[in-house]
């Protein structure tokens, strides 16, 4: 249990007569990957807007390094060490890939109302701050030579890095990952896989993504789940899920509707 830095406890969802998840239980352990796969329509997002407090479950607990976050405001949540990126890529468009980890940054910023406006030496000097660390992150994140350009400009691998880079300012220990290869080329998923690596262990971070690409799931997670119609239908490593008979049939059946 003391191994797990997310635990979430037999959760339902409910949107009015729709069950989004049925009763879903899952552990994360620190400093692994752990895949959330399953069907379209499964209840992944929706398990994410949950422990991420965006959502409050109808039924069960979250417990993010021990302490219960159920029906936390979301924005007590990235200050406890957990950040999130979407399922469509939310840059901003007019900013630059600076501006955009910038941000990231803000919620540790401290200042008065007035101060933004008169611009203020204390404002300045944090502003100044931060944006020392904002470069030193696109170093580390090998993004440097594109801090001044338009983050909508960049190629859509390196866009997915940036919205990655600004959710690592906030200092997660539990990062969450909505599909982070989608959109993309096969050498660009390589290169990302990559990515994730090399961050999860230069900032210690564990993390939790929900992908489709069953390539990408199997070659960089050690643990998934799967949903299916919200339930939870299979937990194991890569090698288990792939011979569960229920996946299969989850997604073979997935396949006959899409087809
Ligand atoms: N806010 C909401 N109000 C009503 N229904 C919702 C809401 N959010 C999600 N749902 C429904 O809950 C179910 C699960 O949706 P969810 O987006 O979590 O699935 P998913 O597994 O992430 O799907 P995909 O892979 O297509 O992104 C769907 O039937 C969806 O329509």
């Amino acid at each position: 249990m003391e191994n797990n830095i997310l635990v979430c406890e037999h959760i339902t969802m409910k949107f009015g007569g729709l069950v989004a998840l049925n009763d879903v239980s899952l552990n994360v352990t620190k400093s692994s990957i752990t895949g959330l796969i399953g069907p379209n329509g499964a209840g992944k997002t929706t398990m994410f807007n949950v422990i991420t407090c965006n959502l409050k479950p109808t039924l069960g607990n979250i417990f993010f390094e021990g302490k219960n976050i159920t029906g936390f405001k979301p924005y007590k949540i990235v200050p406890l060490g957990m950040a999130r990126t979407f399922q469509n890529i939310r840059l901003f468009e007019n900013l630059t890939v600076l501006e955009n980890i910038m941000i990231g940054f803000a919620h540790k910023v401290k200042y008065r109302l007035f101060e933004p406006i008169l611009k203020t030496p204390k404002f300045l000097n944090q502003e100044k701050e931060i944006k020392i660390k904002a470069f030193e992150l696109l170093e580390k994140v090998n993004l440097k030579e594109k801090a001044y350009l338009k983050a909508t400009g960049l190629s859509y691998g390196e866009q997915r890095k940036v919205e990655i880079a600004r959710a690592l300012a906030t200092s997660p220990k539990l990062l969450l990952l909505d599909e982070p290869a989608a959109g993309m080329n096969p050498s660009e998923k390589i290169a990302l896989m990559y990515f994730i690596k090399e961050i999860k262990d230069s900032f210690n971070l564990t993390i939790l993504l929900i992908e489709h690409d069953m390539k990408f799931v199997m070659g960089i997670c050690q643990k998934i789940y799967v949903l299916d119609y919200g339930a939870k239908i299979a937990e194991g490593t890569p090698e288990e899920i792939q011979k569960n008979p229920k996946v299969i049939a989850a997604y073979l059946g997935e396949a006959n509707v899409k087809g």
